[in-house]
This record gives C-alpha cells, structure tokens and sequence, in this order.
C-alpha cells in the first residue's frame, strides 16, 4: 500500500502519515522541490539531501520529452539515473505547461495538441502517450494529463473542462493498468479532481476520481489566481469528501502561509516553483517573514538574517554580501538563496510534522502563518 496515515490533529483536519515508494518512503504533509529539467535549478542533488533533506522531487514530462526527449532518458536508464537522484520522483503529465508555457495549444477529445515553445514543433499529448512518457521517466508517481481551467471561469466552461477531463482519467486509468513500468521499480498514478470553483462541480468530480481507485488523488483548478480564501474553501471541501486512506496533493501551492492552512484542511502532498524561482528574483523567505534582499536598505546592514535557522546561508552571509551579490546578478546569489528557500520550505514541513504528532500544531499553525507572511 502507497500510504499510511499514522496521527490526525485534534482540532483542525492536519495528519501525518508515510508515503512507500520503492525509492524510499516519505514522511507526509510533504513539500517537493520541483525539478524542471532534471534539476532542481542551482542545486546539486547531494545538497538537496543531505542540506535540504529533500524527500521527494518533481520531474517535469513537457520539458524533459522536448529535451532531452525520451530516448535519451531511456537510454541512461531512466530519470533516477539520468539526473543521479536516488530518492522518490514525482512527475507531471505536461498538461498544465501546455497551457502555461506554449500559446498556441488547442485541446480536443483526443488530446492536447502544441506546439513546442522552443522551436515551434508540433505535439499532440494523449492520456495515454503520457502515460508512456512517464513510464520511460521511470517516476515513483505520475500524473493524469488533465485540463486546469483558467480562473476565474463560466460555470459551463468549468463543467464542460471537467468531463473532458473526466474522460481522460479513464482513458489514463487504464492505459495504466494495460502497461508495465521499465525499470522493474513500482510506479502510481495519481487522478486530478478539477471543477473549477463551483461547489457541485468539486463534489462530482471527487466522487468520480475517488471510483477510479487512483493510488492518490490531487487537487487541481486551484492556485490559479483566485483568492487565497476561496482557494482554502475548495480545498476544504475537496478533503471532506476525498478518502481518508489515500494521499491528498494540492497542486501548485504555494506560500509558507498558504502550506501551514492547507496542512490544517487534511493536505498532504504540495509543488509550487515560488521557492526557487522567487529566490532567483532575490525574496527570501525566513521564519520572520519574507525578505526582498534587493531593497536598498540591505546595502549596509552587515548582519546574518537569521543565526538560529539551520542554513549556513541565514547564518553566515550577511545581508550586506547576499544584496550586493543581487545586484550584481551574481550566481552564488541564486544558488545561495534558492537553498535557503528549499530548505526553509522543508524545515517549515518538519515543524508540522512535529506537531501533529505531539499535539500543539492547532495552537500553532495561524500564528505562524501571519508570521512568516510578514515583509520583512
Ligand atoms: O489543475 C492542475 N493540473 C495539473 N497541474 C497543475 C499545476 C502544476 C503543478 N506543478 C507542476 C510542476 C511540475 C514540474 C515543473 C514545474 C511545475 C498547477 N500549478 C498551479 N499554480 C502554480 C503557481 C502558483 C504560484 C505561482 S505558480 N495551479 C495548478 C493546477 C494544476
């Protein structure tokens, strides 16, 4: 069995519990560094286990099959071995770049037809040749290809979205089952609730995922651009009527605030790139709130940001150095603070932890969350 709950808060919906994959298991509610190409950008995969204690990454299907492109990864073995990360994968189904990333795409019943954003080639993926693409990357968990509506959306458009991707879920679900993994280590698949913002749309669409008997379920539609509020009333109400025994990944999301509330609705699972690449643009995010190292008054402030945090980052660069590095665009900057940012986002998740398990994480978690969302 994938999962197992082991302890539920008292007084607001968090647990915590164990993701097994054969690369090793996963101590849930869980953040996982998304890896783009096949790295974590700036971060060397020794760092992101032994400084980070990174426990899961994401891989990224609609990068990774325009290039490299799946020969090559199948030629060195999969992407454990292409990138030399030993520890559990998870990757996306590209679906959601396509809509990000390439502007000319156009969903039909078959599929998703693009066109690739580096040289303008043309693509089709279908619920099922994703599935192959995931099966030669060889994840530990791979996604359904779905559509995530804009937000905001019509009613009609949200339900129309929804039973297309309905109808790829079991087209995925069973090209799935019909296929074996290749590289003789157990694969998942995770299905994708959607329904934009509309109540009855998120209750049919739960009802209809939870029947296919993914060996998890994500959350979609949701951080999009909709208000953090609205977005923790979806969430809320997608986790009353999502199986208990399954894991529960909200996609996408999101600020250190946005985790510790999510966490408190029964999340267990989340990917959002701001820890990275909001570090690239120089925010740095702290127990005390979130930094902008660009701003002036860094210039002269010759004193580490935080000589308690367990960063040698917060504890040996000082904010004098990290801003002038900034503005010089200098590269140890990125990669300094994009390994402050990974790790604070993984400290922020054993605290949780923590505290379910010894009962002080209601009494905790909406302070910390007005904290940390403070610009420093
Ligand atoms: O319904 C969805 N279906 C599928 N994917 C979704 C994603 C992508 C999740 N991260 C993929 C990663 C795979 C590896 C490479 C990087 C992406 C979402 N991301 C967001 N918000 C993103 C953002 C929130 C704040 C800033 S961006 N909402 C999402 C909703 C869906």
């Amino acid at each position: 069995m994938l999962f197992e709950l082991h302890k539920e808060d008292q007084s607001t919906k968090a647990r915590k519990g164990i993701l097994k994959t054969d690369h090793g298991n996963i101590e849930t509610p869980i953040f996982m560094p998304v890896g783009t190409l096949g790295t974590v950008k700036a971060v060397k995969p020794e760092d992101l286990r032994d400084k980070i204690h990174a426990q899961i990454i994401l891989g990224n299907a609609y990068h990774l099959y325009l290039r490299p492109g799946c020969d090559i990864i199948e030629e060195a073995g999969g992407l454990h071995r292409f990138m030399q990360w030993d520890g559990p994968i998870l990757t996306d189904s590209g679906g959601y770049q396509i809509y990000s990333l390439s502007d000319n795409r156009e969903l039909k019943e078959k599929g998703a037809h693009f066109k690739s954003h580096l040289d303008g080639s043309k693509h089709l993926f279908t619920p099922e040749n994703v599935v192959e693409i995931q099966r030669v990357l060889g994840s530990d968990i791979m996604m359904l290809l779905d559509e995530c509506p804009p937000y905001p959306c019509s009613y009609e458009y949200a339900k129309e979205s929804m039973e297309l991707t309905h109808r790829w879920a079991e087209r995925g679900r069973k090209a799935f089952l019909d296929t074996e993994s290749k590289y003789g280590h157990r694969q998942y698949q995770f299905g994708i609730i959607q329904g934009g913002t509309y109540e009855d749309l998120r209750k049919e669409s739960t009802q209809f995922m939870t029947e296919q008997d993914f060996e998890g379920l994500a959350i979609g539609g949701l951080s999009v651009g909709e208000p953090a509020e609205l977005m923790y009333e979806m969430a809320d109400l997608n986790t009353d009527l999502m199986p208990a025994g399954k894991p529960r990944y909200l996609m996408g999301v999101g600020t250190p605030a946005n985790l510790l509330h999510c966490v408190a609705l029964g999340i267990d699972m989340f990917d959002c790139v701001m820890p990275t690449r909001n570090a690239r643009n120089g925010q740095i995010f702290t127990r005390h709130g979130i930094i902008n190292i660009r701003n002036a008054k860094w210039k002269n402030h010759h004193k580490v940001f935080d000589k308690e945090f367990p960063s040698d980052v917060s504890q040996k660069y000082t904010m004098s150095y990290l801003h002038h590095l900034f503005r010089n665009s200098e590269l140890l900057g990125l990669e300094l603070t994009s390994i402050h940012n990974l790790t604070f986002y993984l400290w922020l998740m054993e605290q949780m932890r923590k505290r379910i398990k010894d009962g002080t994480f209601s009494d905790w978690y909406a302070g910390m969350a007005e904290q940390v969302d403070q610009k420093i």
